[in-house]
């Protein structure tokens, strides 16, 4: 095969922030955010080519996908081109802007032989994020799998992390619409509001680290900080109101819920329901189902 035909494939994971606070600082490296969240089965794939213009295109369609091009410019000075396959919605609060960085960046490192480590590479998707604003802790989470505590903000290698333990739970979701999140970190009232409610979840959850006490603290924090929709609310009550746990997925307007086929039923009532799994996945080479 000659070097034109080569291509090279990564997969990371999405990733649903439960709740946060915003952490920003002159160096990408020491932004992020601290909060909690779960990391996902479905994810991002992507096929990493030679081309004769720098492209990129999203689920078959060329984009202005400004944080990947980040990616693709801090890695390659070549033409090349990514083609990004996402496993979950775009906008949603899905962290599909991280997992689709982490995956070009692991997949370009393999295409054109960097030799980069794992650090190295997860640390080039997060300045990406930061830089372009769409996203500040996912590809920290999406680098360790699980249910994600990030207690000090930072890059992967940077920033101080720990884990809920957890079950790959099922995870049903239902999406309302989109919001975004380059727009609401944009603005200040809401960034006050996040910072002052994501700062006293953190400090809960570090006292009882359970999955059950990180979706009751997720819930209320959708509700303090005002970002929750009523529709996205009366959901959340139907949920609960069979004894199943949700809350929304920041940024997004998505209601994301466990507790099995019943909670599926509830879902299906308001809209078409969407279900992956916690995953202890993390970005890797090749493809992934
Ligand atoms: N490869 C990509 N795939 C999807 N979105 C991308 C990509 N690169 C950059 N983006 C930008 O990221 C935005 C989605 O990021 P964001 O609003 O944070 O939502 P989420 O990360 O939850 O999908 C897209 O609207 C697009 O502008
Ligand atoms: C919540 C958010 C700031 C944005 O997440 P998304 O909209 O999925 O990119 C996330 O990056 C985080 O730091 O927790």
């Amino acid at each position: 095969m000659n070097q034109s035909e080569r291509v090279a494939q990564a997969w990371a994971p999405s990733h649903i922030t439960g709740f946060f606070s915003i952490h920003r600082e002159q160096d990408p490296l020491v932004s992020g955010s601290c909060g909690c969240g779960i990391v996902l089965e479905a994810g991002c794939n992507v096929i990493a080519s030679f081309g004769g213009e720098f492209e990129i295109l999203v689920n078959g369609t060329e984009v202005d996908a400004r944080t990947t091009m980040r990616v693709v410019r801090m890695l390659s000075d070549r033409p090349v081109r990514v083609e990004c396959y996402h496993q979950t919605p775009i906008g949603a609060g899905f962290g599909a802007s991280a997992a689709s960085a982490l995956a070009s960046a692991f997949a370009l490192n393999e295409l054109l032989n960097l030799g980069r480590s794992g650090v190295e590479l997860s640390q080039i998707a997060h300045i990406a994020e930061v830089e372009e604003m769409t996203g500040l802790g996912d590809v920290v989470a999406a680098s360790r799998g699980g249910v994600v505590i990030r207690k000090r903000p930072g890059a992967p290698g940077v920033g101080e992390i720990d884990t809920i333990p957890s079950c790959d739970y099922k995870v049903f979701y239902l999406v309302l619409g989109n919001l975004s999140t380059r727009e609401i970190l944009g603005d200040r009232d809401t960034v006050r509001a996040i910072n002052h409610a994501g700062r006293v979840a953190l400090r809960e959850i570090l006292k009882k680290p359970t999955f059950s006490r990180f979706m009751e603290l997720s819930r209320n924090f959708a509700r303090e900080t005002g970002l929750l929709s009523d529709r996205a609310r009366d959901v959340i009550e139907a949920v609960e109101s069979v004894g199943g746990m949700a809350s929304m997925a920041m940024l997004g307007d998505v209601v994301f819920a466990v507790g099995g086929e019943r909670v599926r039923s509830v879902l299906e009532e308001f809209g078409d329901v969407g279900m992956t799994r916690i995953t202890h996945s993390r970005v890797k080479l090749g493809s992934h189902p």
